[in-house]
């Protein structure tokens, strides 16, 4: 289970993150939501160590891993894939998979300190199916659609075999139909394993629909908590957030 407690980062005089406390079930599907500038990308950058916290724990099965390193927080299985993908954009997709693998971090996640090139390649393939990017192996990053992308940046996290995955935007600038696509590569790729994923997303639609948990942030405070139905209902949420229910439906 992932827990952050108390959490708080402040940057000079502005308030990012102010006494955030949330749980993550193991094997939940959970969405971090809220206006702009509320703190999303900041959780998340301090859940991942890319930012240390100015107080406040973040537990992974227990065990605080604030003060680690960012790539130490990958190898204790905390993975994140990004709202602009991070890619290496001359590499094909394939290429990128087995070069994560055989980077030390990869490497050191291997139980033996080595991982023969055979096995790289399988594990890239597997993952390549669980994200349907089988077909896409052969071609370089830097001309995948904006969608496959995306969904590579996605393959990066998780060949590394996180526990946690951090999804930002995963459907920011994409058209209906990738849109879909993603959503359900997504809730399939959570669905078949116990994978606990974290989203960061502004359409509601979506994460009304896929999320069990729902977490809302405002002003880097936590405003609500709760199922779809719960936070679709809450006032301050519509305050602060949706509009009036008339807005969020049409
Ligand atoms: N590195 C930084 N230095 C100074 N202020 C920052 C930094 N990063 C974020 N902030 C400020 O912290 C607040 C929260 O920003 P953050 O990017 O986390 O919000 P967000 O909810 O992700 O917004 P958006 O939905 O627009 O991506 C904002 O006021 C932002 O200006």
């Amino acid at each position: 289970m992932l827990r952050v407690e108390n959490l708080c980062k402040s940057f000079g005089g502005v308030v990012a993150t102010s006494d955030v406390t949330i749980e993550f079930p193991t094997g939940s599907l959970s969405a971090v939501i809220g206006p702009n500038g509320a703190g999303k990308t900041t959780f998340f950058n301090l859940i991942s160590g890319a930012l240390p916290p100015s107080s406040g724990r973040i537990l992974l099965d227990g065990v605080n891993i604030v003060g680690q390193s960012s790539s130490d927080i990958v190898r204790l299985g905390i993975g994140r894939a990004f709202q602009v993908a991070k890619l290496f954009k001359t590499l094909t997709v394939e290429q990128s998979l087995r070069g994560a693998l055989m980077s030390p971090l990869g490497k050191s996640l291997q139980l033996h300190g080595s991982f023969p090139l055979s096995a790289t390649r399988d594990r890239a393939h597997q993952v390549m199916e669980q994200l349907g990017l089988q077909s896409k192996a052969d071609v370089v990053s830097g001309n995948l659609s904006h969608g496959d992308q995306k969904l590579l940046d996605i393959a990066l996290a998780l060949v590394l075999d996180p526990k946690v995955l951090l999804l930002d935007e995963p459907v920011a600038g994409m058209g209906p139909e990738e849109r879909e696509q993603m959503i359900e590569t997504v809730y399939d790729l959570w669905q078949k394993g116990g994978l606990t994923v974290v989203l960061i997303e502004h359409d509601m639609e979506i994460v009304f629909r896929i999320s069990q948990h729902i977490h809302v942030l405002s002003y880097g405070k936590v405003l609500a908590q709760g199922s779809a139905e719960e936070i679709r209902n809450n006032p301050a949420v519509i305050e602060a957030y949706l509009g009036t229910p008339q807005e969020t439906h049409a």
